[in-house]
């Protein structure tokens, strides 16, 4: 942000990303604390009304206002920058809040997007919808063909925007092809990594301009907190994005900010595990009967499983979706929610990236409220579940399935 200093941090280059989760930081108070502080404040005491009008005026480095910036805040936005591989990354409250940040921030009236047709439901709705309002067209996409995404750009065409793996289907875009046609075009490509995170795949690595994370996901990992960030380049992020957001205010709490901070450290080895439980629990999903279909990168059976191993650094990643069998949407419905009422040990909740595991109904969640023509353009089946899987042991998470799946198709 442009009102608070950059703490250049006594790191040497090249350090292991694993090394930058627990070490990129700001530097200590005068107290010396090791782990972070939480710095709880709204505003700064100033030495004196001269310096106080210099920062205001953003001529001098040093925090005056938590709107403008927060030690907490920055911890986490230069960690999770190096992580990134960004130059720069600003906070905000939500990841919904960075998607409209970076709108408010890229798009005016006129101006026309290119995004996924099968994206989370609430940020169809944002630029279908709400961007809309302001003038902004958007064209929604297949996924999955580049040349759709090639076909849909315009002369003002500003933006293209995916989520990869999408959520809940796990389809996986060409983060370099779709690099390739934004540039081609004078526009920006921004990547919402919030299922791979940057454990598993660094989109600005493979041409993004930009990355958008739900930090609420597996950033924090532990479901704590909302939390959100857009990285990048300065010349986005520092420029426009920081300005913008000191005036339009949904930044990230500190104590939010210091939550997600300590969840950075142990994302690498979260992520990892709870993929490697999610390939279990994928491959043995697609041998039950009641099973329709298992949408999971990891599976050589997903249509992208190749692009995804290359782009996604071999893994599928933690989240998984499959669709039960059944003759109509009302009746895949009702299998649906026997399967996720069964549950003992998996949460109902419509959350992911969290070590406990999350079962949930797309359709009636997250996107919910997208009209039904969005949701089959999205392929949000009634019959479709969600399975956000976290640290237990994989047997027990089976079993808890089996409950459900072993007896829903007796539902007429
Ligand atoms: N992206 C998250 C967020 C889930 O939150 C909701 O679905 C809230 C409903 C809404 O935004 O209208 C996920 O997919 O779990």
């Amino acid at each position: 942000m442009n009102s608070v200093p950059k703490p250049s941090p006594d790191l040497p280059e090249g350090l292991h990303p694993d090394t930058l989760a627990v070490r990129v930081t700001v530097p200590r108070s005068q107290y010396g604390e090791h782990s972070e502080a939480m710095y709880v404040t709204s505003c700064f005491v100033q030495p004196d009304s001269e310096t106080s009008a210099r920062r205001f005026a953003s001529q001098e480095e040093g925090y005056t206002y938590t709107r403008t910036g927060n030690p907490s805040v920055t911890a986490f936005e230069r960690r999770l920058a190096a992580l990134e591989g960004a130059e720069s990354a600003v906070a905000t409250a939500s990841g919904m809040s960075a998607i409209l940040l970076m709108g408010m921030g890229l798009l005016k009236a006129g101006d026309h997007v290119v995004c996924s047709q099968s994206m989370f439901g609430s940020t169809i709705k944002m630029f279908g919808t709400d961007f809309a309002k302001f003038g902004v067209e958007t064209s929604f996409v297949s996924q999955t063909d580049a040349a759709a995404w090639q076909a849909a750009v315009k002369p003002n065409t500003r933006l293209l925007f995916a989520e990869t793996p999408t959520n809940p289907l796990t389809e996986v875009c060409d983060i370099a092809a779709l690099a390739a046609i934004a540039h081609e075009a004078g526009a920006v490509l921004a990547v919402d990594n919030c299922f791979a995170t940057p454990v598993l795949q660094r989109p600005i690595s493979l041409g993004a301009d930009l990355v958008i994370h739900s930090g609420t996901k597996f950033l924090d990992g532990q479901g704590r907190v909302m939390a959100g960030a857009i990285c990048g380049a300065s010349k986005y992020v520092d420029q426009i994005f920081a300005p913008l957001i000191r005036s339009a205010g949904m930044v990230l709490s500190p104590f939010n900010a210091w939550v997600v901070t300590k969840g950075l450290e142990t994302l690498s080895l979260r992520v990892k595990a709870q993929s490697a439980n999610a390939l279990q629990i994928a491959r043995w999903l697609e041998t039950h009967p009641a099973i329709e279909r298992v949408f999971y990168p990891g599976l050589p059976s997903h249509p992208q499983h190749a692009l995804a191993m290359a782009q996604q650094s071999g893994t599928g990643g933690a989240v998984i979706a499959f669709s039960v069998r059944g003759d109509s949407p009302e009746q895949t419905r009702a299998r649906a929610f026997h399967v996720i009422d069964s549950a003992r040990v998996c949460s109902i909740a419509t959350n992911l990236g969290d070590v406990k595991t999350l079962i949930s109904h797309p359709a009636s969640t997250s996107h919910g409220r997208l009209t039904e023509e969005q949701r089959q353009a999205a392929g949000v089946v009634q019959g479709l579940i969600r399975l956000a899987v976290g640290l237990e042991h994989v047997p027990d998470i089976q079993t808890d399935l089996l409950r459900g799946l072993d007896s829903c198709t007796s539902i007429v």
